[in-house]
């Protein structure tokens, strides 16, 4: 994959895997083999500075692993991220990485196990801008905590409350308080709104994307949520058993989606304005991840399978992974 030069992460064969064996006795016991889980498995994609890049699949595609790797909270198993060009795992890049941080911030779909119950807004906002010493004086630190509280459309005042004292929503914005205080450019946001209902999950994108045009900020979104990713996304990454089927401009992705599997998924939620959970609406099981088929892993759904299909996975080639489409392509060529 060639690089963007307006790329401010990029993420190049990105693989995890996990070890799902039994325990050791259990296994001596049963003569069962250790077995591994590829959660991750050959991932790449870029996202330029100030763009919403939503990564979409079906729960266990892989997202949140992703998600965890790009932040540096997990390490992978092969592959790179590199932000600003600073390698976000690579040991040797240590010092560059710890500078780094401050501009990275993750944002989950449960705001209230995030934050800390015990202290009061006021000082869960506080404490990045303490501990990367971006303000001195506490005066001037609870200035811009009451600054912080407005840009997320809470009250100044609510810095003396505790977390309980606030709906899922006004939560969330607590979270996105949080995370803007650490003056963060880049923030991965996990399924932020899922937890919420319907109307507070537009607030809240709402509030993400003004956001987002008032600060230049860049997001990645995970998301299972196809409407979600629509409103948010300006391109879209759409996973399924680790690895990335089909990247596109967000619009083109929903006007002439490409790969069969974004096909069904799109089929799947005929009216995109009703929120739609893809597990339920989509056809066919997702295999076992811990003995995929062969081949392209999706070929047992896939209405245009063919022989290749079923012994070659197929690389991407101009944002799809996919034999038909690459078939179609060459013969129309
Ligand atoms: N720590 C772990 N140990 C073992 N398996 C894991 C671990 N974390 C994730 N997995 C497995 O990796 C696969 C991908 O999980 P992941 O959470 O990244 O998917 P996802 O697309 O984010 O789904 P969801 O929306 O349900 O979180 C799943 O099969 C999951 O069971």
């Amino acid at each position: 994959m060639t690089a963007d030069p307006a790329a401010l992460v990029q993420v190049r064969d990105l693989k995890r895997v996990f070890d799902v064996s039994k325990p050791w006795l259990n296994r001596v016991i049963e003569r069962a083999p250790r077995q591994f889980l590829k959660a991750v498995d050959g991932v790449s994609f870029d996202i330029r500075k100030g763009e919403t890049f939503a990564l979409v699949g079906e729960s266990g595609s892989g997202k949140s692993t992703v998600a965890r790797m790009v932040v540096g909270l997990l390490p992978p198993s092969a592959g790179t991220v590199t932000i600003d060009g600073v390698s976000m795992h690579d040991a040797a890049a240590a010092d560059e990485r710890q500078r780094l941080r401050r501009r990275i911030q993750m944002i989950f779909q449960d705001p209230y196990a995030s934050l800390n119950p015990r202290w009061r807004v006021g000082r869960i906002i506080a404490e990045p801008i303490r501990a990367f010493g971006l303000i001195e004086g506490e005066a001037t630190i609870a200035e811009r905590v009451g600054e912080l509280l407005s840009l997320v459309g809470l009250h100044p005042d609510d810095r003396s409350k505790f977390p309980h004292e606030f709906s899922g929503g006004q939560r969330q914005r607590i979270a996105i308080a949080r995370a803007l205080a650490s003056d963060a450019e880049f923030i991965v946001c996990d399924e932020p709104t899922s937890a919420l209902d319907v109307s507070v999950q537009a607030q809240i994108l709402n509030l993400m994307r003004d956001l987002q045009e008032r600060l230049g900020l860049t997001y990645l979104f995970i998301s299972h949520n196809l409407a979600v990713v629509r409103h948010m996304a300006s391109r879209i990454g759409v996973m399924y058993l680790g690895r990335l089927v089909e990247v596109s401009e967000g619009r083109q992705l929903f006007a002439a989606p490409r790969h069969p599997y974004t096909r069904m998924l799109l089929d799947a939620v005929p009216d995109l304005a009703m929120v739609g959970k893809l597990r339920q609406s989509v056809k066919g099981e997702i295999p076992n991840p811990i003995a995929p088929p062969p081949g392209c892993t999706f070929h047992p759904r896939c209405p245009l399978v063919f022989d290749r299909c079923r012994v070659e996975n197929p690389p991407v080639i101009d944002g799809v992974a996919c034999h038909a489409v690459q078939a179609t392509r060459e013969a129309a060529a």
